[in-house]
């Protein structure tokens, strides 16, 4: 689990603990973002995961980049950031994936920083708990009001499904959501060790979609202020300043 504050410093230098170097490959207009370690380079795209606190965003998060389910998680306070690179058809692609925090009083200085050059986003409620499936519509309409562009790919996941026998929310109502905003949807557990695999496609199935957008684009790593959003998104990596 990487603090923002860790993610900031490996930003400002360029290269992160694991020897990843940032490069510049000069193009006629604009500078991709890569990443080169042994000579592969890694595209990388930033993917929120946003919903009620409690609804297993951390654990979900957790069970795609570390393999398990996280027991006793704490709430998250601001955000977490995790990653997994995944070949995509043969290309390295780094998923960076921001963990927030549900809770108003540990989200509201940050909300910002969130939306800000985001790839994609997971929209998780819990089908246990109604609440949480009937906070999605402000959940997405706080997106909306960051200026999140439409073809930014999203995705509604319900979890808790191994707590099937107390579901609150029935398929055919999420059905209907998704459907209703054009969302794919998931219904999955972080907990079940048989839905890791199910877990993992939740997340791949961003990363197919997030492959075949135009290259990304970058302005100076210094350059710290927000970058309008195309479908030429940039990313740099979680400075937060
Ligand atoms: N049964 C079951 N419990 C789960 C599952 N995923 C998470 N939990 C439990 O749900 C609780 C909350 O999980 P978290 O991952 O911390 O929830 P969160 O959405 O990150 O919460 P915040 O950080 O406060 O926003 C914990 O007690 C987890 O053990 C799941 O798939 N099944
Ligand atoms: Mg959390």
């Amino acid at each position: 689990m990487l603090r923002y504050g860790v993610m900031r410093a490996m930003a400002n230098e360029n290269k992160n603990e694991h020897g990843f170097v940032t490069v510049y490959n000069r193009t006629s207009s604009a500078k991709e973002l890569h990443h080169e370690y042994e000579g592969l380079q890694t595209r990388i795209f930033k993917i929120i995961v946003i919903g009620d606190s409690n609804v297993g965003k951390t654990c979900l998060s957790y069970r795609f980049c570390g393999g398990r389910f996280l027991k006793n998680p704490e709430a998250t306070i601001g955000v977490d950031f995790r990653e997994r690179t995944v070949d995509i058809d043969g290309e390295n692609i780094k998923l960076q994936i921001w963990d927030t925090a549900g809770q108003e009083r540990f989200r509201k200085s940050m909300v910002e920083h969130y939306y800000r050059n985001v790839h994609a986003i997971i929209f998780v409620y819990d089908i246990t708990k109604l609440s949480s499936f009937e906070s999605l519509p402000e959940w997405i309409e706080e997106c909306g009001r960051h200026s999140v562009p439409p073809m930014v790919p999203r995705i509604l996941v319900g979890n808790k499904c191994d707590l099937k026998g107390k579901g609150e929310v029935p398929t055919s109502l999420a059905q209907r959501m998704a459907d209703g905003y054009n969302f794919p949807l998931f219904e999955t557990s972080a907990k079940d060790p048989a839905e890791k695999e199910h877990v993992d496609a939740i997340f791949l199935t961003l990363a197919y979609k997030l492959k075949n957008h135009k290259p990304l684009r970058l302005r100076q790593l210094n350059e710290c202020s927000p970058m309008p959003l195309s479908d030429e998104q940039d990313t740099q990596g979680p400075c937060l300043c």
